[in-house]
């Protein structure tokens, strides 16, 4: 039976906005307040959907959440009509408002965990959707995501959905951007990597001390346990705390793993060598390839700066592997320099590809960030809503979508405008026929 890892792109949203919301995250900070292009975000995004189609993956696309949150301000005690609760919370708490207008949805690693059906003890593939509790705007995405994972996999028989985690740090969860699985096949039995930052019920454990760690082990354990994982199929590792510090606030900002290939820099993890053991053990007799990188060779800050873990790597129709890269890694020397000569190092990856996702990078979040990884076999891939499925055709009715919705450009000032909650709900709304969702946004089912 065939096998697909299926890249599940999170769609920018028609509100996409900088706002530095993201303490830890150097690149969030930085930019905020920068004008943003919402159609220029969108179509980076699609553009890269396409692309990986065309090059003979199945590519999926994840529907955006409805930003601003007016349930959420209206919540915190915001009166009146959408206009006055806008206007309300920009003048009396201009921080809480930004945080109920972000886009953050996009960032589909962080939308849940998943275990394809070879992993599990009942043979279906589990979704679990992250709580991101470390941050307020992100925290509020679990309920909606969960309505979106549904519509996206809606089918018992395959498919099981679990609530998301206690919304409470001690089990703080960012989905997949902490969790990476190898294996030999997809649709084979795999061994699931689950990195965390910080214990949340044992503070004598290391932790960082200047950023949060986002993600706990125990969050990682209650996922392992809902998704029915064996303990020989899943290694726990801590982040190394210095790097948390240093700007790594997910673990897919430091390391990426495909199949038989984990991709990772030396200063990734804690207690590195005992870990990797760890692995090699419980992978079996299989080839695996751990493809470290030196400080020497690229400095965690350059890894910050550019990306370069938070890159796909993916299998390609020929079997070989291909690496989606931003094109800031291009743009750095040490960076590019260590991407030209991969590809001839006798590993599984051959290639490397650019792309321009700079609306998403301005706000940390870049190729693999933009992507939730789904391993399916045939019968599973069947049993998906064919419409989140990238096809010429709905590659062309999403860019007309976002030709006809988006916006050029956007500031904090619009966001207070009533107007803009008009034209995206008339978006979104266009958007849940177009991928036949039902009605998964609060303002479709109050
Ligand atoms: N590494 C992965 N998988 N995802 C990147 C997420 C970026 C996101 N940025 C933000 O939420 C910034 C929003 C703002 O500042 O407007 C975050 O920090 O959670």
């Amino acid at each position: 039976m065939k096998q697909y890892e299926v890249n599940f792109d999170g769609l920018v949203g028609p509100t996409h906005n900088y706002a530095g919301l993201s303490f830890g995250n150097v690149a969030s900070l930085s930019n905020a307040n920068a004008v943003s292009s919402p159609k220029q975000a969108a179509k980076q995004g699609l553009a890269k959907m396409k692309a990986l189609s065309d090059m003979g993956m199945q590519q999926g696309v994840l529907a955006p959440q409805e930003r601003p949150d007016l349930a959420t301000l209206r919540r915190l005690g915001f009166t009146g009509s959408d206009g006055a609760v806008l206007e309300a919370a920009a003048k009396q708490a201009r921080q809480v408002m930004l945080a109920c207008c972000s886009a953050s949805s996009m960032w589909t690693a962080n939308a849940a965990t998943v275990s394809p059906s070879a992993d599990t003890a009942d043979g279906r593939v589990h979704f679990t959707p992250a709580n991101l509790t470390n941050k307020f705007h992100r925290s509020l995405e679990p309920a909606v995501t969960g309505r979106i994972l549904k519509a996206t996999f809606d089918n018992d028989k395959y498919f099981a959905h679990h609530k998301h985690l206690p919304d409470n740090e001690h089990f703080g969860d960012e989905g997949a951007a902490n969790h990476t699985r190898l294996c030999t096949d997809y649709g084979h039995a795999g061994l699931e990597l689950f990195v965390y930052g910080r214990h949340a019920f044992d503070s004598s454990k290391p932790a960082p001390r200047k950023y949060p760690a986002r993600q706990t082990l125990e969050a990682s354990q209650a996922i392992a346990r809902l998704h029915g994982l064996s303990d020989e199929q899943v290694v726990y590792i801590q982040q190394n705390p210095d790097v948390i510090d240093q700007g790594v606030f997910h673990n897919d900002v430091i390391a990426v793993g495909n199949q038989n290939v984990l991709f990772y820099h030396e200063q990734a993890f804690a207690e590195t060598e005992a870990k990797l053991a760890e692995i090699r053990n419980k992978f079996g007799d299989h080839p695996l390839h751990f493809i470290e990188v030196k400080t020497s060779e690229v400095s965690v800050l350059d890894a910050v700066k550019t990306y370069l873990f938070n890159t796909q790597i993916i299998t390609l129709p020929s079997g070989d592997m291909t690496i989606i890269a931003p094109t800031e890694c291009q743009e750095n020397k040490a960076v590019s320099s260590y991407l030209d000569a991969l590809a001839d190092k006798g590993t599984p990856i051959k290639s490397v590809n650019y792309f321009d996702v700079k609306q998403s990078m301005r706000n940390g979040g870049g190729p693999a960030c933009l992507r939730l990884r789904v391993a399916l076999t045939e019968q599973e891939l069947d049993a998906v809503n064919p419409n989140t499925l990238i096809s010429d055709a709905q590659f062309d009715r999403l860019n007309k979508w976002i030709d006809n919705n988006y916006r050029d450009e956007l500031t904090e000032n619009d966001l207070r405008d009533p107007l803009l909650v008009t034209e995206s709900r008339t978006a979104l709304d266009e958007l849940t026929q177009i991928l036949k969702l039902g009605s998964v946004y609060p303002f479709q089912r109050d």
